[in-house]
Protein backbone atom coordinates (compact mmCIF):
# COMPACT_ATOMS: atom_id res chain seq x y z
CA UNK A 1 0.00 0.00 0.00
CA UNK A 2 1.95 3.28 -0.89
CA UNK A 3 1.65 6.09 1.25
CA UNK A 4 -1.35 7.74 -0.59
CA UNK A 5 -3.32 5.29 -0.28
CA UNK A 6 -1.96 4.27 3.64
CA UNK A 7 -4.31 5.17 6.68
CA UNK A 8 -4.29 8.60 7.72
CA UNK A 9 -1.54 8.19 10.33
CA UNK A 10 -2.73 9.82 13.62
CA UNK A 11 -0.17 10.64 15.88
CA UNK A 12 -1.26 9.45 19.28
CA UNK A 13 -0.74 12.66 20.91
CA UNK A 14 -3.39 14.08 19.39
CA UNK A 15 -6.29 12.22 20.77
CA UNK A 16 -4.97 12.56 24.22
CA UNK A 17 -4.41 16.17 23.79
CA UNK A 18 -8.20 16.96 22.28
CA UNK A 19 -9.49 14.99 25.43
CA UNK A 20 -6.76 16.36 28.01
CA UNK A 21 -8.02 20.09 27.06
CA UNK A 22 -12.22 19.37 26.09
CA UNK A 23 -11.14 20.88 22.71
CA UNK A 24 -14.25 19.18 21.11
CA UNK A 25 -16.48 20.02 24.22
CA UNK A 26 -15.36 23.40 23.69
CA UNK A 27 -16.26 23.87 19.85
CA UNK A 28 -19.74 21.91 20.89
CA UNK A 29 -20.71 24.99 23.05
CA UNK A 30 -19.38 27.33 20.89
CA UNK A 31 -21.44 25.90 18.11
CA UNK A 32 -24.62 25.59 19.80
CA UNK A 33 -24.21 29.44 21.14
CA UNK A 34 -23.48 30.76 17.74
CA UNK A 35 -26.36 28.55 16.16
CA UNK A 36 -28.72 30.29 19.56
CA UNK A 37 -27.41 33.85 19.08
CA UNK A 38 -26.47 34.10 15.38
CA UNK A 39 -24.47 37.10 16.33
CA UNK A 40 -23.53 39.42 13.16
CA UNK A 41 -20.38 39.06 14.35
CA UNK A 42 -19.31 35.49 14.63
CA UNK A 43 -15.57 35.95 15.30
CA UNK A 44 -15.96 38.87 17.89
CA UNK A 45 -18.77 37.15 19.61
CA UNK A 46 -16.46 33.54 19.58
CA UNK A 47 -13.91 35.61 20.97
CA UNK A 48 -15.84 37.15 23.89
CA UNK A 49 -17.38 33.66 24.54
CA UNK A 50 -14.54 32.34 24.91
CA UNK A 51 -12.80 34.71 26.66
CA UNK A 52 -15.39 34.88 29.32
CA UNK A 53 -14.37 30.85 29.92
CA UNK A 54 -17.34 30.22 31.94
CA UNK A 55 -18.28 27.09 30.41
CA UNK A 56 -17.25 25.09 33.55
CA UNK A 57 -19.28 26.90 36.08
CA UNK A 58 -22.43 25.70 37.71
CA UNK A 59 -25.28 26.35 35.89
CA UNK A 60 -28.33 24.88 37.62
CA UNK A 61 -31.91 24.73 37.46
CA UNK A 62 -33.79 23.01 40.89
CA UNK A 63 -37.56 23.04 40.44
CA UNK A 64 -39.94 20.45 42.47
CA UNK A 65 -43.25 20.97 44.33
CA UNK A 66 -44.16 23.48 46.82
CA UNK A 67 -42.18 22.79 50.11
CA UNK A 68 -40.10 19.76 48.42
CA UNK A 69 -36.91 22.06 49.64
CA UNK A 70 -35.87 23.53 46.07
CA UNK A 71 -35.05 26.88 48.25
CA UNK A 72 -33.30 24.63 50.78
CA UNK A 73 -31.18 22.89 48.68
CA UNK A 74 -30.24 25.86 46.32
CA UNK A 75 -29.22 28.02 49.36
CA UNK A 76 -26.96 25.29 50.38
CA UNK A 77 -25.60 24.64 47.24
CA UNK A 78 -25.01 28.10 46.23
CA UNK A 79 -22.84 28.68 49.49
CA UNK A 80 -21.24 25.60 48.78
CA UNK A 81 -20.20 25.99 45.16
CA UNK A 82 -19.79 29.69 45.85
CA UNK A 83 -22.46 30.54 43.10
CA UNK A 84 -25.76 32.79 42.48
CA UNK A 85 -28.68 31.83 43.66
CA UNK A 86 -31.69 33.13 41.70
CA UNK A 87 -35.19 32.92 42.83
CA UNK A 88 -38.29 34.82 41.51
CA UNK A 89 -38.29 36.90 44.91
CA UNK A 90 -34.40 38.26 44.55
CA UNK A 91 -35.36 38.69 40.95
CA UNK A 92 -38.14 40.86 41.64
CA UNK A 93 -36.69 42.60 44.47
CA UNK A 94 -33.66 43.48 42.01
CA UNK A 95 -36.04 44.69 38.97
CA UNK A 96 -38.68 46.78 41.58
CA UNK A 97 -35.86 48.36 43.84
CA UNK A 98 -35.76 51.79 41.78
CA UNK A 99 -39.94 51.18 41.69
CA UNK A 100 -42.01 53.33 44.27
CA UNK A 101 -43.05 50.88 46.88
CA UNK A 102 -46.52 50.18 45.90
CA UNK A 103 -45.32 48.87 42.56
CA UNK A 104 -43.23 46.54 44.68
CA UNK A 105 -45.47 45.55 46.99
CA UNK A 106 -48.03 44.81 44.44
CA UNK A 107 -45.30 42.07 42.71
CA UNK A 108 -44.58 41.16 46.14
CA UNK A 109 -47.98 40.40 46.94
CA UNK A 110 -49.20 38.59 43.28
CA UNK A 111 -45.49 36.98 42.82
CA UNK A 112 -46.45 37.19 38.98
CA UNK A 113 -44.65 39.05 36.64
CA UNK A 114 -45.22 38.38 32.68
CA UNK A 115 -42.72 35.80 31.15
CA UNK A 116 -40.99 38.34 28.50
CA UNK A 117 -40.53 40.80 32.11
CA UNK A 118 -39.11 37.65 33.76
CA UNK A 119 -37.02 36.77 30.71
CA UNK A 120 -35.43 39.78 30.56
CA UNK A 121 -34.74 39.87 34.48
CA UNK A 122 -33.19 36.33 34.01
CA UNK A 123 -31.31 36.94 31.01
CA UNK A 124 -30.14 40.64 32.89
CA UNK A 125 -29.28 38.61 35.51
CA UNK A 126 -27.17 35.78 34.16
CA UNK A 127 -24.80 38.86 32.21
CA UNK A 128 -23.66 40.15 35.37
CA UNK A 129 -20.30 39.52 36.14
CA UNK A 130 -21.24 37.83 39.32
CA UNK A 131 -23.10 35.29 36.95
CA UNK A 132 -20.31 34.84 34.67
CA UNK A 133 -17.83 34.17 36.74
CA UNK A 134 -19.05 32.03 39.34
CA UNK A 135 -22.09 30.43 37.73
CA UNK A 136 -25.76 30.40 38.87
CA UNK A 137 -28.59 28.25 40.42
CA UNK A 138 -31.87 28.91 39.13
CA UNK A 139 -34.73 28.41 42.01
CA UNK A 140 -38.03 27.11 40.68
CA UNK A 141 -37.15 28.75 37.81
CA UNK A 142 -38.46 27.92 35.02
CA UNK A 143 -42.38 27.20 36.03
CA UNK A 144 -44.39 26.52 32.98
CA UNK A 145 -43.22 25.00 29.66
CA UNK A 146 -43.42 28.53 28.15
CA UNK A 147 -40.85 29.97 30.49
CA UNK A 148 -38.84 26.94 29.60
CA UNK A 149 -38.87 27.00 25.76
CA UNK A 150 -37.90 31.08 26.21
CA UNK A 151 -35.40 30.09 28.36
CA UNK A 152 -33.93 27.92 25.61
CA UNK A 153 -34.29 29.97 23.01
CA UNK A 154 -32.19 33.07 24.79
CA UNK A 155 -29.51 30.40 25.01
CA UNK A 156 -29.55 29.61 28.69
CA UNK A 157 -28.80 26.27 28.99
CA UNK A 158 -28.50 24.66 32.52
CA UNK A 159 -25.97 21.66 32.56
CA UNK A 160 -27.48 20.11 35.92
CA UNK A 161 -31.38 20.13 36.41
CA UNK A 162 -32.80 18.82 39.53
CA UNK A 163 -36.34 17.35 40.19
CA UNK A 164 -37.47 17.00 43.83
CA UNK A 165 -40.12 15.28 44.50
CA UNK A 166 -42.13 13.70 47.34
CA UNK A 167 -45.42 12.59 48.47
CA UNK A 168 -48.26 15.57 48.10
CA UNK A 169 -49.54 14.68 51.70
CA UNK A 170 -45.71 14.43 52.95
CA UNK A 171 -45.30 18.38 51.55
CA UNK A 172 -48.67 19.55 52.78
CA UNK A 173 -47.83 18.27 56.15
CA UNK A 174 -44.76 19.76 55.78
CA UNK A 175 -45.27 23.03 54.41
CA UNK A 176 -47.01 23.51 57.67
CA UNK A 177 -43.87 23.75 59.55
CA UNK A 178 -41.95 26.34 57.18
CA UNK A 179 -40.46 29.38 58.69
CA UNK A 180 -38.64 32.32 57.77
CA UNK A 181 -35.67 34.41 58.82
CA UNK A 182 -36.76 37.75 57.45
CA UNK A 183 -33.13 39.00 58.28
CA UNK A 184 -31.53 36.43 56.53
CA UNK A 185 -33.98 34.98 54.02
CA UNK A 186 -32.66 31.40 55.37
CA UNK A 187 -35.78 28.96 55.68
CA UNK A 188 -36.56 26.77 59.07
CA UNK A 189 -38.80 24.09 60.01
CA UNK A 190 -40.79 23.99 63.32
CA UNK A 191 -39.81 19.79 62.91
CA UNK A 192 -36.97 19.49 60.77
CA UNK A 193 -34.45 22.36 60.69
CA UNK A 194 -35.35 24.10 64.17
CA UNK A 195 -32.69 27.19 64.86
CA UNK A 196 -30.54 26.68 68.07
CA UNK A 197 -30.02 30.46 68.30
CA UNK A 198 -32.80 31.84 70.54
CA UNK A 199 -32.61 35.33 69.01
CA UNK A 200 -33.06 33.80 65.54
CA UNK A 201 -36.36 31.23 66.71
CA UNK A 202 -37.56 34.44 68.47
CA UNK A 203 -37.99 36.65 65.21
CA UNK A 204 -38.96 33.71 62.68
CA UNK A 205 -41.76 34.83 61.04
CA UNK A 206 -44.89 32.23 58.88
CA UNK A 207 -44.66 32.81 55.47
CA UNK A 208 -47.40 33.86 52.97
CA UNK A 209 -49.55 30.92 51.49
CA UNK A 210 -48.52 27.56 53.42
CA UNK A 211 -52.07 26.56 54.57
CA UNK A 212 -53.33 22.69 53.16
CA UNK A 213 -55.87 24.73 51.02
CA UNK A 214 -53.13 26.86 49.15
CA UNK A 215 -50.47 23.85 49.22
CA UNK A 216 -52.91 21.72 47.43
CA UNK A 217 -53.90 24.38 44.99
CA UNK A 218 -49.96 25.26 44.47
CA UNK A 219 -49.01 21.34 43.69
CA UNK A 220 -52.08 20.80 41.02
CA UNK A 221 -50.43 23.45 39.04
CA UNK A 222 -47.14 22.00 39.82
CA UNK A 223 -48.09 18.17 38.43
CA UNK A 224 -49.63 19.99 35.55
CA UNK A 225 -46.51 22.30 34.57
CA UNK A 226 -43.67 19.78 35.32
CA UNK A 227 -44.81 17.11 32.88
CA UNK A 228 -44.60 19.84 30.24
CA UNK A 229 -41.23 20.90 31.40
CA UNK A 230 -39.03 17.96 31.75
CA UNK A 231 -38.81 16.21 27.76
CA UNK A 232 -36.86 19.75 27.45
CA UNK A 233 -34.14 18.59 29.99
CA UNK A 234 -33.89 14.83 29.71
CA UNK A 235 -30.14 15.04 28.78
CA UNK A 236 -29.24 17.12 32.16
CA UNK A 237 -32.30 15.68 34.63
CA UNK A 238 -32.09 13.89 37.71
CA UNK A 239 -35.02 12.82 40.07
CA UNK A 240 -34.36 13.49 43.66
CA UNK A 241 -36.68 12.27 46.13
CA UNK A 242 -37.11 15.03 48.83
CA UNK A 243 -38.51 12.20 51.11
CA UNK A 244 -35.63 12.44 53.05
CA UNK A 245 -33.90 14.42 55.70
CA UNK A 246 -32.46 17.55 53.71
CA UNK A 247 -28.67 16.72 54.31
CA UNK A 248 -29.21 13.92 52.13
CA UNK A 249 -30.72 15.01 49.46
CA UNK A 250 -28.43 18.09 49.62
CA UNK A 251 -25.48 15.17 49.19
CA UNK A 252 -27.11 13.29 46.20
CA UNK A 253 -28.11 16.84 44.56
CA UNK A 254 -23.96 17.93 45.10
CA UNK A 255 -22.64 14.72 44.00
CA UNK A 256 -24.90 15.21 40.72
CA UNK A 257 -24.16 18.54 40.03
CA UNK A 258 -19.90 18.04 40.60
CA UNK A 259 -20.09 14.66 38.19
CA UNK A 260 -19.68 15.64 34.09
CA UNK A 261 -22.30 15.28 31.80
CA UNK A 262 -21.34 12.59 29.24
CA UNK A 263 -20.19 14.63 26.09
CA UNK A 264 -20.39 13.78 22.55
CA UNK A 265 -16.57 14.20 22.11
CA UNK A 266 -15.33 10.98 20.33
CA UNK A 267 -13.90 9.01 23.03
CA UNK A 268 -10.96 6.23 22.96
CA UNK A 269 -10.71 3.72 25.69
CA UNK A 270 -7.13 3.91 27.58
CA UNK A 271 -7.59 1.52 30.18
CA UNK A 272 -5.31 0.22 32.54
CA UNK A 273 -6.28 -2.73 35.15
CA UNK A 274 -4.60 -3.17 37.97
CA UNK A 275 -4.73 -5.74 40.73
CA UNK A 276 -3.01 -8.55 42.24
CA UNK A 277 -2.42 -11.60 40.90
CA UNK A 278 -5.89 -13.59 40.32
CA UNK A 279 -7.71 -10.43 40.56
CA UNK A 280 -9.46 -10.93 37.39
CA UNK A 281 -7.59 -8.40 35.06
CA UNK A 282 -6.76 -11.11 32.02
CA UNK A 283 -10.34 -12.26 32.46
CA UNK A 284 -11.82 -8.39 32.60
CA UNK A 285 -9.23 -7.33 29.90
CA UNK A 286 -10.70 -10.17 27.29
CA UNK A 287 -13.97 -9.13 28.06
CA UNK A 288 -13.24 -5.60 27.08
CA UNK A 289 -11.31 -6.27 24.30
CA UNK A 290 -14.00 -8.28 22.90
CA UNK A 291 -16.75 -5.85 23.48
CA UNK A 292 -15.18 -2.56 22.87
CA UNK A 293 -12.71 -4.61 19.72
CA UNK A 294 -9.90 -2.67 22.01
CA UNK A 295 -6.02 -4.02 21.73
CA UNK A 296 -5.21 -6.63 24.59
CA UNK A 297 -2.40 -6.35 25.79
CA UNK A 298 -1.02 -8.65 28.50
CA UNK A 299 1.39 -8.04 31.34
CA UNK A 300 3.87 -9.91 29.58
CA UNK A 301 4.42 -7.25 26.80
CA UNK A 302 7.56 -5.27 28.75
CA UNK A 303 8.30 -1.62 28.17
CA UNK A 304 9.98 -1.62 24.35
CA UNK A 305 7.39 -3.51 22.59
CA UNK A 306 4.91 -2.09 24.86
CA UNK A 307 5.39 0.99 22.98
CA UNK A 308 5.92 0.22 19.41
CA UNK A 309 2.28 -1.93 20.05
CA UNK A 310 0.67 1.24 21.66
CA UNK A 311 1.71 3.39 18.27
CA UNK A 312 0.32 1.18 16.21
CA UNK A 313 -3.16 2.57 14.41
CA UNK A 314 -5.53 -0.07 15.52
CA UNK A 315 -3.98 1.11 19.49
CA UNK A 316 -4.81 4.56 18.58
CA UNK A 317 -8.24 4.00 16.73
CA UNK A 318 -9.79 1.58 18.83
CA UNK A 319 -8.20 2.25 22.07
CA UNK A 320 -6.40 -0.62 24.88
CA UNK A 321 -6.37 -2.08 27.55
CA UNK A 322 -3.69 -3.14 29.63
CA UNK A 323 -3.36 -5.64 32.67
CA UNK A 324 -1.02 -6.52 34.98
CA UNK A 325 1.44 -3.93 33.47
CA UNK A 326 2.95 -1.42 35.63
CA UNK A 327 3.23 -3.38 38.57
CA UNK A 328 5.18 -0.83 40.62
CA UNK A 329 5.79 3.08 40.69
CA UNK A 330 8.28 2.90 38.21
CA UNK A 331 7.46 0.80 35.56
CA UNK A 332 4.30 3.28 36.10
CA UNK A 333 6.67 6.45 35.40
CA UNK A 334 8.02 4.70 32.35
CA UNK A 335 4.56 4.21 30.82
CA UNK A 336 3.99 7.69 31.43
CA UNK A 337 6.94 9.21 30.02
CA UNK A 338 7.03 7.57 26.96
CA UNK A 339 3.37 9.46 26.57
CA UNK A 340 1.16 6.42 26.78
CA UNK A 341 -1.50 8.12 29.62
CA UNK A 342 -4.25 5.99 30.45
CA UNK A 343 -7.91 7.42 30.67
CA UNK A 344 -9.19 5.07 32.98
CA UNK A 345 -7.31 3.30 35.64
CA UNK A 346 -9.25 0.86 38.10
CA UNK A 347 -7.81 -1.09 40.95
CA UNK A 348 -9.40 -4.93 41.36
CA UNK A 349 -9.99 -5.03 44.96
CA UNK A 350 -9.61 -8.80 46.06
CA UNK A 351 -9.53 -10.40 49.30
CA UNK A 352 -6.57 -12.82 49.34
CA UNK A 353 -8.25 -15.77 50.44
CA UNK A 354 -10.56 -15.57 47.45
CA UNK A 355 -7.33 -14.95 45.27
CA UNK A 356 -5.54 -18.06 46.78
CA UNK A 357 -9.01 -20.19 45.76
CA UNK A 358 -8.96 -18.96 42.69
CA UNK A 359 -5.41 -19.84 41.15
CA UNK A 360 -4.82 -22.80 43.67
CA UNK A 361 -7.25 -24.74 42.48
CA UNK A 362 -6.87 -24.14 38.83
CA UNK A 363 -5.41 -27.45 37.10
CA UNK A 364 -4.76 -28.27 33.63
CA UNK A 365 -5.35 -31.34 31.33
CA UNK A 366 -1.51 -32.16 29.98
CA UNK A 367 -3.35 -34.67 27.37
CA UNK A 368 -5.86 -31.21 25.53
CA UNK A 369 -4.46 -28.50 27.12
CA UNK A 370 -7.92 -27.92 28.50
CA UNK A 371 -7.93 -25.60 31.64
CA UNK A 372 -9.79 -26.74 34.89
CA UNK A 373 -10.66 -25.27 38.53
CA UNK A 374 -11.02 -27.76 41.16
CA UNK A 375 -14.30 -25.61 42.63
CA UNK A 376 -15.78 -23.48 39.30
CA UNK A 377 -14.88 -26.12 36.44
CA UNK A 378 -14.49 -29.66 37.92
CA UNK A 379 -13.18 -31.89 34.89
CA UNK A 380 -15.92 -33.66 33.34
CA UNK A 381 -14.87 -37.70 33.80
CA UNK A 382 -12.75 -39.09 36.21
CA UNK A 383 -9.89 -40.01 34.37
CA UNK A 384 -9.00 -36.71 33.46
CA UNK A 385 -9.70 -35.47 36.97
CA UNK A 386 -6.71 -38.32 37.54
CA UNK A 387 -4.38 -36.57 35.22
CA UNK A 388 -5.27 -33.09 36.00
CA UNK A 389 -1.71 -30.85 36.60
CA UNK A 390 -1.11 -27.96 38.27
CA UNK A 391 1.29 -25.15 37.49
CA UNK A 392 3.82 -25.08 39.83
CA UNK A 393 3.30 -20.41 40.37
CA UNK A 394 -0.58 -21.47 40.92
CA UNK A 395 1.28 -23.53 44.18
CA UNK A 396 -0.11 -21.28 47.33
CA UNK A 397 3.31 -19.99 48.74
CA UNK A 398 4.10 -18.96 45.36
CA UNK A 399 0.94 -17.29 45.04
CA UNK A 400 0.85 -15.60 48.28
CA UNK A 401 4.40 -14.18 48.01
CA UNK A 402 3.02 -12.29 44.35
CA UNK A 403 0.66 -11.40 45.71
CA UNK A 404 2.40 -9.81 48.96
CA UNK A 405 4.81 -7.94 46.77
CA UNK A 406 1.95 -6.06 44.41
CA UNK A 407 0.27 -4.58 47.63
CA UNK A 408 4.04 -3.78 48.91
CA UNK A 409 4.07 -1.44 45.45
CA UNK A 410 -0.37 -0.85 45.66
CA UNK A 411 -0.20 2.34 47.38
CA UNK A 412 2.15 3.92 45.23
CA UNK A 413 0.27 2.98 42.41
CA UNK A 414 -3.04 4.25 43.80
CA UNK A 415 -0.65 7.40 44.32
CA UNK A 416 0.09 7.84 40.94
CA UNK A 417 -2.83 6.99 39.46
CA UNK A 418 -4.96 9.46 41.67
CA UNK A 419 -8.15 9.20 39.17
CA UNK A 420 -8.32 5.63 39.65
CA UNK A 421 -11.60 3.70 40.17
CA UNK A 422 -11.12 0.94 42.65
CA UNK A 423 -13.66 -2.08 42.17
CA UNK A 424 -14.45 -4.79 44.33
CA UNK A 425 -13.02 -8.06 42.19
CA UNK A 426 -14.98 -10.63 44.07
CA UNK A 427 -18.13 -11.01 42.43
CA UNK A 428 -19.17 -12.71 39.46
CA UNK A 429 -17.31 -11.73 36.64
CA UNK A 430 -20.25 -10.23 34.28
CA UNK A 431 -21.06 -7.63 37.24
CA UNK A 432 -17.64 -6.54 37.67
CA UNK A 433 -17.43 -5.97 33.80
CA UNK A 434 -20.92 -4.07 34.17
CA UNK A 435 -18.77 -2.12 36.90
CA UNK A 436 -15.84 -1.64 34.72
CA UNK A 437 -17.73 -0.34 31.63
CA UNK A 438 -19.76 2.05 33.94
CA UNK A 439 -16.50 3.87 34.46
CA UNK A 440 -15.28 3.48 30.61
CA UNK A 441 -18.60 5.13 29.42
CA UNK A 442 -19.24 7.72 32.06
CA UNK A 443 -17.12 10.71 33.02
CA UNK A 444 -14.39 10.34 35.71
CA UNK A 445 -16.77 11.72 38.96
CA UNK A 446 -15.37 14.76 40.67
CA UNK A 447 -14.18 14.06 44.14
CA UNK A 448 -16.75 16.07 46.29
CA UNK A 449 -14.96 19.05 48.03
N1 LIG B 1 -35.85 17.03 52.94
C1 LIG B 1 -36.53 17.74 53.85
N2 LIG B 1 -37.01 17.14 54.96
C2 LIG B 1 -37.72 17.84 55.88
N3 LIG B 1 -38.01 19.16 55.77
C3 LIG B 1 -37.55 19.81 54.69
C4 LIG B 1 -36.81 19.14 53.67
N4 LIG B 1 -36.50 20.06 52.71
C5 LIG B 1 -37.02 21.24 53.11
N5 LIG B 1 -37.66 21.08 54.29
C6 LIG B 1 -38.40 22.09 55.04
O1 LIG B 1 -39.63 22.23 54.34
C7 LIG B 1 -40.00 23.61 54.22
C8 LIG B 1 -40.01 24.00 52.75
O2 LIG B 1 -38.67 24.04 52.27
P1 LIG B 1 -38.29 25.00 51.04
O3 LIG B 1 -38.89 26.34 51.26
O4 LIG B 1 -36.82 24.90 50.81
O5 LIG B 1 -39.09 24.27 49.87
P2 LIG B 1 -39.44 24.91 48.46
O6 LIG B 1 -39.54 23.78 47.49
O7 LIG B 1 -38.50 26.02 48.13
O8 LIG B 1 -40.88 25.47 48.79
P3 LIG B 1 -41.70 26.57 47.98
O9 LIG B 1 -41.61 26.19 46.54
O10 LIG B 1 -43.06 26.42 48.54
O11 LIG B 1 -41.04 27.86 48.28
C9 LIG B 1 -38.95 24.38 55.01
O12 LIG B 1 -39.41 24.57 56.32
C10 LIG B 1 -37.75 23.44 55.03
O13 LIG B 1 -36.97 23.64 56.20
N1 LIG C 1 -15.71 -15.63 40.56
C1 LIG C 1 -14.88 -14.91 39.79
N2 LIG C 1 -13.74 -15.52 39.33
C2 LIG C 1 -12.93 -14.77 38.55
C3 LIG C 1 -13.20 -13.43 38.23
N3 LIG C 1 -12.18 -12.96 37.44
C4 LIG C 1 -11.33 -13.98 37.28
N4 LIG C 1 -11.75 -15.08 37.95
C5 LIG C 1 -11.09 -16.40 38.01
C6 LIG C 1 -10.66 -16.83 36.64
C7 LIG C 1 -9.26 -17.31 36.82
O1 LIG C 1 -9.30 -18.73 37.05
C8 LIG C 1 -8.73 -16.69 38.10
C9 LIG C 1 -7.72 -15.57 37.84
O2 LIG C 1 -8.28 -14.63 36.93
P1 LIG C 1 -7.29 -13.75 36.02
O3 LIG C 1 -8.18 -12.89 35.17
O4 LIG C 1 -6.31 -14.62 35.35
O5 LIG C 1 -6.57 -12.88 37.15
P2 LIG C 1 -5.28 -11.91 36.96
O6 LIG C 1 -4.15 -12.62 37.52
O7 LIG C 1 -5.15 -11.63 35.49
O8 LIG C 1 -5.66 -10.70 37.77
O9 LIG C 1 -9.89 -16.17 38.79
C10 LIG C 1 -14.40 -12.82 38.74
O10 LIG C 1 -14.71 -11.66 38.52
N5 LIG C 1 -15.19 -13.61 39.54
Amino acid sequence: MDATTAPHRIPPEMPQYGEEHHIFEMMQTLLEQLLIHQPKEPISFMIEHLQRNNDNVPKIVILGPPASGKTTIAMWLSKHLNSNLITKDNLIEEEFSHQTEDVKNYYQMTKTVPNELLMKMIQTRLNESDCIKRGWILDGIPETREQTLMIQSAGVNPKHVIVLNAPDMVLIERNLGKRIDPNTGEIYHTTFDWPHDVDIQKRLTIPEGISEVETAQKLLEYHRSIIRIIPSYLKVLKAISADQPCVDVFYQALTYVQSNQRSNAPFTPRVLLLGPLGSGKKLQAGLLAQKYNLINIPDSVIMKVLSQRLKQQDAIKNGWVLHGFPCHLDQARMLDSVGYKPNRVFFLNVPLDTIVERLTLRRIDPVTGERYHLMYKPAPTMEIQARLLQNPKDMEENVKAKIDLFYRNCTELEEFYEDAITLNGDQDPYTVFEYIESGIINPLPKKIL
